[in-house]
């Protein structure tokens, strides 16, 4: 059974790694993934200067997943700039630093900071970052979406990726889709970031169960499958040439064997590595792999995107 996977001129011995913003803020918690079952490590999302992020409880389990407020808590664009440098390839894994800028010019000067460095990561650029205060996140304001992409072009001459919020609307599928494909480095969409500004209730506290923000957060773990794998689906289709990473509700080889029939080239996993750490990548793996030989399949490419309609 082979579960790796070639992209973006990149060989991974498999197909499964981890979401940023999970088990990936500090270089030791780089390194357990990397060491781990995981076929590549992405960082948590980098704003130029470190942040400590939002008072806590901001982040929660519940029996269907997690909601999070973090507030972008990392340790600043240098921190993970640095591990890009002096990160080993020799495990054949490839290294992706997630930025989430705070303005348009931080992002371009991450973009550049990374391009003067030789490429030593693919940036996956992170279009929930804020916006205007008072606008929606950037990815859900389509011109800023446009302008944004624009300047990442001008600033990267390398592929790379972008994280996709989830969308619910066809029309939405549709713009997102059109602006996407102007920007041919764009190499990969990573669908999908959590659901945005869930409100999780304890019956017991009669309270929130997180801090900021009054108690939303964005959510994720089994409440987000069914919208994840709908995003892979719809820009699988809608961007050809383009990857498309899934990512949302993976706890089993079941849901990433899902997304990769949903047309995912591979799969991040993010709540239910938060709680099981590291060693889900083995367990997720082998199940996948067994599900993958009950069915007759030998490789991934022997099913991705085959999803039937009926
Ligand atoms: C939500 C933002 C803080 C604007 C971006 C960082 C982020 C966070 C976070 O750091 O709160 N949590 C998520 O589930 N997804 C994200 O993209």
């Amino acid at each position: 059974i082979d579960l790796s996977v070639t992209w973006l001129g990149q060989a991974m011995p498999g197909c499964l790694y981890n979401a940023s913003g999970v088990w990936c803020r500090e270089e030791e918690e780089l390194e357990a993934v990397r060491a781990s079952a995981a076929a590549a490590v992405v960082s948590k999302s980098a704003t130029l200067a470190p942040r400590d992020g939002n008072p806590e409880p901001r982040y929660c389990q519940t029996p269907l997943g997690s909601i999070n407020s973090m507030g972008l808590p990392n340790r600043g664009f240098d921190y993970y700039l640095d591990y890009a440098r002096r990160y080993r390839y020799g495990s054949g894994k490839p290294l992706f630093l997630s930025l989430s800028g705070l303005s348009l010019d931080d992002n371009c000067a991450m973009l550049r900071a990374l391009a003067e460095e030789g490429l030593p990561a693919v940036p996956e650029v992170n279009l929930s970052c804020p916006n205007v205060p008072g606008k929606p996140q950037l990815g859900y304001d389509f011109a800023a979406t446009a302008e944004a992409l624009d300047a990442f072009d001008a600033a990267y001459p390398g592929l790379y990726g972008v994280k996709l919020p989830p969308y619910f609307d066809p029309a939405h599928f549709a713009a997102m889709a059109e602006i996407l494909n102007r920007h041919p480095r764009l190499a990969f969409v990573t669908c999908i970031n959590s659901i945005g500004n869930g409100l999780v209730v304890d019956i017991d506290s009669e309270a929130v169960v997180i801090k900021p923000k009054d108690g939303l957060g964005g959510l994720g773990g089994d409440y987000v499958l069914p919208t994840a794998l709908a995003n892979v689906r719809e820009f699988y289709r809608l961007l050809p040439g383009k990857d498309v990473v899934g990512c949302g509700g993976v706890k089993s080889g079941r849901e990433a064997f899902m997304h990769i029939l949903a047309g995912a080239r591979a799969v991040q996993v993010g709540t239910c590595l938060y709680h099981e750490g590291p060693g889900a990548f083995a367990r997720i793996s082998s199940e996948l792999a067994v599900l993958m030989r009950a069915k007759g399949y030998r490789s991934l490419d022997a099913f991705r995107g085959k999803l039937r309609t009926l």
